[in-house]
């Protein structure tokens, strides 16, 4: 059976609220703002990363809030050990997502013995994975959920112009487990198309929450057309 907190999210829409370090925008504060607007406009649940924006917006929100925690950015970066998922449960994460790429792990554990650790303390665990071998090894050890996060970004799939709907469709025929789409889900119509593809529900970020993106996706548009 499905945990109510997953099935909570089926069918819906859930927002990434994410500034990334230097940006203007990363403060706690104005994250869970955010987090709060999404909300009223119908998030299902919050993606958010770090330990002081998972608590800020965790004592703003009502729904579900899915934790993960950033270091560094090559390799992997989301939620690299054991330490950091704990710690995202900790500051109030109610599902913690975690790098389920095959790469070897900066603790020395595997996937499978987070996921176990993870299990045995009560953490729904969430597989940001970047391909089917990945999404393979995730769903054998146990992932409660699975997602194309990583697609494009892990070296084993090109980098599409939209959600990576290919990899989606593979992981929805192969396992009976939710399946996320998350990744360039830019537009409502991506959105669609991703639900339309099975995807359990559809996680958008920087379409939604990145103004500088947005306003440069604008930009070059201006800047492109052709006038006169
Ligand atoms: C690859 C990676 O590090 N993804 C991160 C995962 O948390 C975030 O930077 C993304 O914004 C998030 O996945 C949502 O995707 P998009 O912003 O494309 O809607």
């Amino acid at each position: 059976m499905t945990h109510p907190l997953i099935d909570s999210m089926k069918g819906r829409l859930v927002v990434s609220v994410q500034a990334y370090p230097g940006e203007p925008m990363r403060d706690p504060q104005t994250m869970a703002r955010i987090a709060k607007a999404a909300e009223i406009g119908g998030a299902a649940a919050i993606r958010c990363q770090g330990l002081a924006d998972i608590s800020a917006i965790k004592g703003q929100v009502d729904v579900p809030v899915i934790g993960l925690w950033k270091e560094g950015h090559e390799g992997i970066y989301i939620t690299p050990t054991l330490r950091h998922a704990r710690a995202c449960s900790l500051a109030g994460a109610d599902i913690v997502a975690i790098d389920a790429t095959r790469r070897p792990r900066p603790d020395g554990l595997t996937y499978a013995e987070v996921v176990e650790a993870c299990h045995a303390e009560g953490i729904l665990v969430m597989a940001d994975c970047g391909s089917i071998e990945d999404a393979r090894m995730a769903a054998e050890a146990g992932s409660d959920i699975l997602s194309t996060t990583l697609a494009g970004y892990s070296g084993e799939r090109e980098k599409t112009h939209g959600p990576d709907l290919e990899l989606l469709r593979e992981m929805v025929a192969e396992f009976d487990l939710p399946v996320i789409c998350e990744g360039r889900v830019h537009t409502p119509a991506d959105a669609k198309a991703a639900m339309e593809a099975g995807a359990w529900c559809v996680i958008v970020g920087t379409a939604i929450t990145h103004p500088t993106s947005i306003t440069g996706w604008f930009a070059e548009a201006v800047a492109s057309a052709e006038v006169g």
